[in-house]
């Protein structure tokens, strides 16, 4: 695993081999949102590592014992529409009780400026830690806009959980928000002339959801 800054690189081969399947053109529908599913869990158990426990006392059937649970905030799941929700459904069966909120934006493929088209957030995420969902970080603009609305709303605590970054986005989202950590499980090397990653896996929510 790499740290450089606030960016966690999760380079565990299971994940790096998963998503070097969801890269593949040949890959489909249904094997790409498996993947996307199961890398989103791995990319998880990285992002919570610091989530707070405490010890309970319980009986096990061999003895009494002092036992960590989960304890601090509550946490929220925030989905940025399209592609975000198939991360968010993968992460909440980790956290059951987690609250999930829901961001709707797309990219305007001319300016390839986000444009905001819903917005439904749990009232207290004010007092919730936030792990935000988008598999994608290309330009920066969807993430930034996202986490613009969750401060707005009062989010304090925001971790950004991506599946696939590139330094542009990566600078773009430190510049406006330093306060917000990025656990990706790659990070590429460029955008192309239209603002997709390379080498990149495509169009995330059009190779979730069977839409190209
Ligand atoms: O970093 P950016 O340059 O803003 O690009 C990343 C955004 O692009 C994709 O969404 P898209 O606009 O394709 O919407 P969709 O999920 O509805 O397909 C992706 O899921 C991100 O939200
Ligand atoms: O490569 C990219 C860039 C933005 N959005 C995507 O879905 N893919
Ligand atoms: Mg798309």
């Amino acid at each position: 695993m790499l740290r450089v800054m606030k960016v966690t690189v999760v380079q565990h081969p299971l994940l790096q081999h998963k998503l070097t399947l969801m890269r593949d053109r040949e890959t489909g529908v249904k094997e790409f949102r498996e993947l996307a599913s199961e890398i989103s869990m791995l990319l998880a158990y990285e992002a919570m590592r610091d989530l707070e426990t405490e010890p309970v006392r319980l009986h096990t059937p061999i003895a009494e014992a002092d036992l960590p649970m989960l304890s601090g905030k509550k946490l929220a799941l925030v989905a940025i529409l399209r592609a975000g929700l198939v991360m968010t459904d993968a992460v909440v069966r980790l956290v059951p009780a987690a609250k999930i909120g829901h961001l709707g934006m797309y990219r305007d493929p001319e300016t390839l400026e986000p444009v905001a088209y819903y917005s439904k957030l749990p009232h207290d995420i004010a007092e919730r830690r936030v792990f935000l969902t988008d598999p994608m970080l290309a330009t920066g603009g969807s993430a930034v806009a996202a986490i613009d609305t969750l401060k707005a709303a009062g989010a304090q605590s925001i971790k950004l959980m991506t599946i696939l970054a590139v330094p542009e986005g990566i600078r773009r989202v430190q510049d406006a928000h330093p306060d917000v950590e990025i656990v990706t499980a790659a990070v590429d090397e460029r955008l192309n002339d239209h603002g997709y990653i390379v080498p990149g896996l495509g169009d995330a929510g059009d190779r979730i959801y069977g839409t190209k």
